[in-house]
């Protein structure tokens, strides 16, 4: 299967520099409309789809974005692999805002989300105990590496509801608990990605301390895009060479993350509800084609 890159841009980030033969595509999907127009492009001939999550100007907040339009628009493209970009607290010293890390665990502490695209009528339940794919996320690492790009690989990202920042006493609470670090979006992202059987890995870019730090400020909205805006330039050098070291063909997961609906749907074929079937058609492609089952 050819590699198709799909890019998303977090706080801060709308577009992607450096892409070239640019062609925009406003759609629409059985979910409704993603954040934005679909901006196609290459970089040395790796395909890739860039999408703003917050979409252009940032109209869109953490609660109101529709998440599965904007997974399932990039599944309609062809995306095998989604690289996100998000803005987040940090929760460690070490962690310190400018640096780049590489999540491979998710907390959730969202609610009231449409972060499935299965439900009554076709019931699944995908593995997340891996939520990134590790080979994606160690070529992002690579490409950072080559770039000397200050970045790490590991740590756990909570995701909170928003749009308020955290408390104090939930600032400790996740610090306690050993969490690195806080946003407000990338897991729906990466729980509709699985079920979409595309490979997800996130580059969370650390912008401040939240506000468990004695010796720095509480986060606001300014201190945020400061350092993302000091960081843009790092952040499209890191995909620019991400997509230009990028293998043509998409490379197998190694947790699954390409084949999880095998082992996760419940519902017999004679069961599933045609109408849900039909808005799956395309999360579900995949599936059908190794099952030998129609696609609707
Ligand atoms: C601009 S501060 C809060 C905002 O920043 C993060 O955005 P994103 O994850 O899209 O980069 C955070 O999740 C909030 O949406
Ligand atoms: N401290 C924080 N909490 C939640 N989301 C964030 N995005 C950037 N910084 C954040």
């Amino acid at each position: 299967m050819a590699a198709i890159v799909g890019i998303i841009g977090g706080s801060g980030v709308y577009d992607l520099p450096g892409l070239e033969n640019v062609s925009e595509r406003r759609v629409e999907t059985p979910w409704g409309a993603p954040s934005d127009a679909l901006r196609f492009g290459e970089i040395a001939g790796t395909k890739a789809v860039f999408l703003p999550r917050h979409g252009r100007g940032h109209a869109l907040s953490p609660s109101g974005i529709n998440y599965r339009a904007n997974i399932d628009a990039l599944k309609r493209a062809g995306v095998t692999d989604i690289v996100s970009i998000s803005a987040c607290g940090s929760f460690k010293s070490e962690l310190y805002p400018g640096l780049f890390v590489l999540v491979d665990q998710f907390v959730d502490r969202t609610f009231g989300r449409q972060s499935s695209f299965f439900g009554n009528g076709c019931v699944a339940h995908v593995s997340l105990a891996h939520p990134v794919a590790p080979r994606l996320s160690a070529r992002v690492l690579e490409a950072a590496e080559k770039e000397n790009i200050p970045c790490v690989a590991g740590g756990t990202y909570v995701c909170m509801e928003g749009p308020q920042f955290s408390s104090y006493a939930e600032s400790l609470t996740y610090k306690a608990a050993g969490y690195d670090v806080i946003g407000m979006t990338a897991l729906p992202e990466a729980k509709l990605a699985r079920e979409a059987e595309i490979s997800y890995a996130t580059v969370a870019m650390v912008t401040d301390f939240d506000c468990w730090h004695p010796e720095h400020d509480n986060v606001d909205v300014a201190a945020v895009i400061a350092v993302v805006r000091k960081n843009a330039e790092a952040a499209s050098r890191l995909l620019s060479r991400l997509l230009r070291d990028f293998p043509k063909e998409h490379e197998p997961c190694p947790v699954g993350s390409d084949r999880a609906l095998d082992n996760a749907i419940l519902t017999a074929p004679e069961a599933r509800d045609p109408e849900l079937l039909k808005k799956l058609d395309a999360v579900m492609a995949g599936f059908n084609v190794r099952q030998g089952l129609p696609n609707r």
